[in-house]
């Protein structure tokens, strides 16, 4: 990746990465002690918050963006053109309404957005930072450029930065490079061009610590930032959650429909000779009636609702977009600890290799676990519980633990001499191993390896969690590397206890019930898991990461489709199992806490984690608990299924009776000598019944729309809108008929009645077809209901108000009325009928079979990209 020329900060910061330390110091203008909390108060102050902002459209730009679809342009320009021409009353009309409705959107969205705001701050990533010559743990909004930053396994890298200082310093970048395995950081120099990844004394925001401790100098922040950039860069992408696609493509159709109906209703009208402005104008108004233009508000205020109800039930909704993903899917993929055990984990026993509780190894366990100085975790922690005094050992150095070797080595002098000392996995610490210690000989280890592994089997089996130990003495050495894991002493066995949770088991049953099935990966051993997972009802013999390994990826969605259990999985393969999945058409969460967990949270449809879960778990989920509680879950995912059906119901209208509306309007400018109705009145049509949908989001829902996971499924929709159109149609032609050929009404009573019908039909669609039910057995919300009744009596009211002269509207005769309300009883009853034929809400969850459209885009995650 090349810098690009520039000026300001950016320039200034440019391949920092090059030069001596000191000077790179000097341009970020930082010092080796850090920054005074008041510089950094006013750097904050001066370049603002360092956050790259993906989306959130607010204030004035959110304003704008109301009026910025071609369609409104168009007729903004149009309008214009008739003022100049000499219309100005109509003009101003026009122009009212349309700013009427952009007004409408602007503030449901705006009012949206601030209520989000407020409940994201409750869950905050930190970085620690040297102020003041003290480490502080400051938010990453509050970073700026020449702030000292301390770095440990699980941090996020808060903005671009140059390393200072680092001790094994690995970190994952493949947010940024795509590359799934740890980068080793440096102090050393890297030239100018040198390629991203070769950049070893940088780091960049958005990566993550996997192992080790450094420090790091902030050179740029925010936007200016590597990560900053690229986004910017990729800010039109597709959409990314599958509901977004969903609805990408449904607007896709609408805009098709439009073009045709716009261009032929316009040429119809030419041919008949009518007035050129009036007849662009009225196909304008048209095409505005038929494009969801209330759709961005409907979406953002029913997600904004559905983050405040999940709030309620201490959920936290990070990113917006998955709700309706969150009540989508179809498979939870969990981790272990913590989630369906307790997570407080307690060392049971410390055993010989004969299997007698032995003292030594428990002393060679507390030197290990105490004096390691990589990321905090229960196992080490519950070895130090209660443990005596210091240990006159001394730390020499570490080979810290990592997640694919499944080890932790710590270099001692004990008893005067350098001892390496290592736990892991009992596998892994064997691999190591060609010797073991017995009573007070030590033998090959082949003598004892049978009877070491049925104890260990035997002890998983029960549910612990078991560690191998070993030992080699290492004369003279100073360092530690994995390397010198090899020709070891097995000593011991260590056991812990970490307790399936009690609600683990009703949790997931739940879960099941709601057509979501839990499946458990973990890096845990086969026979801990299977223990594990039996005590929480989830059945079934693991598949183990080295079958997975040995397993390619084409294959892999077949070889996974009836593994519940997934044991000995290190972080690659958790997020090559969430892929599997996702091939296979599932809409997969992920619930993780820990950094191994960072891969398969991005990658998920919807990543979940807990408050308490290391910071690169909590900044890559986009759902938060702040209670380590499964139950909650379930209770989200009804939500978020209570979001997805109401803003269907919004689809639903606009594919019926909207859409109905303006197909009888093109009809009808066929069938009479005259405008059906005036531009002015399609456009105030149109804002009036938006006015219910901004009820739409505290709408109920059936228990049966809520029981399955639901996607959005453009084929259904079109089936409905055939269907459903089609009635709507029917009815409003019906009364042309009465109204014209029948009773020979006045072009503006026409007119006035014919805007009334359209509103009619638009509120039976809305309450008729929110429910698969008789509409009269499932209730509305009061403020629906409310809306709905307002939104009629305004329009029943209209042409008797002063207000229609200046519409071109007449009062309506005692007969028209009568006529009307009959119309009304039969399109109810006829849409009721269409029910029992084709439900409305057909309830269907669409799961492909793994070449099915809304999971293309799967390689297409949110920080998924490219270098570029
Ligand atoms: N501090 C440690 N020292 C030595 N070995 C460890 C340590 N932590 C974990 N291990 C070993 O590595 C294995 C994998 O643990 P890891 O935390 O990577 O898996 P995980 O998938 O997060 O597990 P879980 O599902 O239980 O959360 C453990 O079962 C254990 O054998
Ligand atoms: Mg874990």
């Amino acid at each position: 990746m090349t810098e690009r020329a520039g000026s300001g900060p950016r320039d200034r910061a440019a391949a920092f990465w090059a030069g001596p330390l000191p000077d790179a110091l000097t341009v970020a203008g930082a010092s080796p002690e850090g920054l005074s909390g008041q510089r950094a108060a006013d750097l904050l102050r001066e370049h603002g918050p360092n956050r790259v902002e993906v989306s959130g459209k607010r204030g004035w730009r959110l304003l704008l963006s109301q009026f910025t679809s071609p369609i409104i342009l168009i007729l903004i320009a149009a309008t214009v053109l008739s003022m100049a021409v000499g219309d100005l009353i109509d003009g101003a009309i026009i122009l009212a309404i349309v700013a009427a409705s952009g007004g409408l959107g602007f503030w449901q969205e705006h009012a949206a957005g601030r209520a989000v705001d407020a409940l994201q701050a409750r869950v905050r990533v930190d970085a620690d930072v040297i102020r003041d010559g003290r480490e502080v743990s400051i938010s990453v909004d509050e970073t700026v450029v020449g702030d000292l930053v301390v770095l440990r396994a699980g941090d996020v890298v808060p903005a671009d930065c140059r390393v200072v200082e680092a001790h094994r310093l690995q970190v994952d970048q493949a947010v940024l490079t795509g590359e799934s395995f740890p980068a080793t950081k440096s102090t050393d120099a890297s030239p100018a061009d040198a390629e991203l990844t070769a950049r070893v004394n940088a780091l960049w925001m958005g990566t993550h610590v996997v192992s080790g401790t450094g420090r790091a100098v902030v050179m740029r922040t925010g936007r200016n930032s590597t990560f900053g950039e690229v986004t910017s860069r990729v800010a039109t992408r597709p959409a990314s959650t599958g509901f977004q696609r969903g609805l990408t493509r449904f607007g896709l159709l609408l805009v098709r429909i439009m073009a045709v109906l716009l261009v032929g209703i316009f040429a119809a009208n030419l041919l008949m000779h009518r007035p050129i402005i009036d007849s662009l104008l009225f196909s304008l108004a048209l095409a505005v009636g038929l494009t969801p233009q209330m759709l961005p508000a409907i979406v953002a205020v029913s997600l904004s609702a559905g983050a405040r109800a999940m709030a309620a039930h201490r959920v936290i909704v990070k990113r917006l977009d998955v709700i309706e993903d969150f009540g989508a899917m179809t498979v939870l993929l969990t981790d272990k600890t913590g989630t369906l055990t307790t997570g407080t984990v307690t060392l049971t026993a410390c055993l010989s290799v004969d299997g007698e509780p032995d003292d030594e190894v428990a002393r060679l366990a507390r030197i290990n676990a105490g004096l390691q100085h990589g990321f905090p975790n229960p196992m080490d922690a519950a070895i130090m519980a209660g443990a005596q005094p210091a240990d006159p050992a001394v730390r020499i150095a570490e080979a810290p633990y990592d997640f694919t070797r499944q080890r932790l080595s710590l270099l001692a002098r004990d008893g005067g001499r350098p001892v390496l000392i290592t736990k892991g996995a009992l596998r892994t610490v064997l691999d190591v191993c060609d010797t073991a210690r017995t009573g007070d000989r030590t033998v090959p280890l082949d003598e004892v390896r049978d009877r070491v592994l049925q104890r260990f089997t035997a002890l998983s089996a029960e549910g612990h969690r078991v560690l191998g130990l070993a030992v080699r003495t290492m004369p003279d050495a100073v360092v530690a590397s994995t390397a010198d894991e090899r020709e070891m002493t097995l000593v011991g066995l260590l056991a812990f206890h970490d307790p399936p949770r009690s609600d683990a088991a009703a949790a997931i049953r739940r879960l099941a019930n709601t057509g979501v099935t839990v499946r458990l990966v973990t890096g845990d051993n086969r026979h801990a898991a299977r223990h594990v997972a039996a005590a929480v009802g989830l059945a079934g013999e693991p598949l183990i990461g080295a079958d997975l390994a040995a397993c390619p990826d084409q294959q892999l969605p077949d070889r996974i489709a009836t593994a519940t259990v997934f044991a000995e999985v290190d972080p690659v393969q958790k997020e090559r199992v969430l892929t599997a999945l996702r091939t296979r058409g599932e809409v997969v969460g992920f619930l993780g806490d820990g950094i191994n967990d960072a891969p398969a949270l991005h990658a998920a449809d919807v990543g979940i984690s807990v408050d308490t879960a290391v910071d690169v778990a909590k900044q890559a989920a986009a759902i938060v608990l702040l209670d380590k509680d499964l139950d909650v879950l379930a209770d989200g995912i009804q939500l978020g299924r209570r979001t997805f059906t109401n803003t269907l119901k919004y689809i639903r209208v606009n594919t019926s009776a909207s859409f109905g509306n303006v197909v009888s309007m093109s009809v009808a400018t066929l069938l009479l000598p005259f405008l059906p109705l005036l531009p002015r009145q399609v456009l105030l049509l149109n804002f009036l019944s938006d006015i219910p949908y901004t009820t739409l989001s505290t709408d109920h829902a059936d228990p049966e729309q809520l029981h399955h996971p639901r996607t959005i499924n453009v084929r259904t929709i079109r089936t409905f809108m055939l269907v459903y159109g089609s009635i709507s149609i029917a009815a409003d032609l019906a009364a042309l008929a009465a109204l014209h050929w029948w009773w020979h009404v006045p072009t503006d009573v026409f007119r006035a009645a014919w805007f009334i019908q359209f509103t009619v039909t638009e509120i039976i669609a809305l309450m008729v077809l929110r429910t698969n039910r008789t509409f009269l057995r499932s209730r509305p919300s009061m403020a629906l209901a409310g809306t709905g009744l307002l939104l009629i009596a305004i329009t029943v009211a209209l042409p008797f108000s002063p207000l229609a002269e200046p519409l071109g509207l007449a009062p309506l005769p005692g007969t028209v009325v009568a006529t009307l309300a009959a119309l009304t009883i039969v399109n109810v009853a006829a849409n009721e009928f269409a029910k029992r034929i084709s439900p409305p809400d057909p309830l269907t969850t669409e799961r492909g079979g793994g070449h099915d459209p809304p999971h293309v885009g799967a390689g297409t995650r949110p920080g998924g990209f490219g270098t570029g």
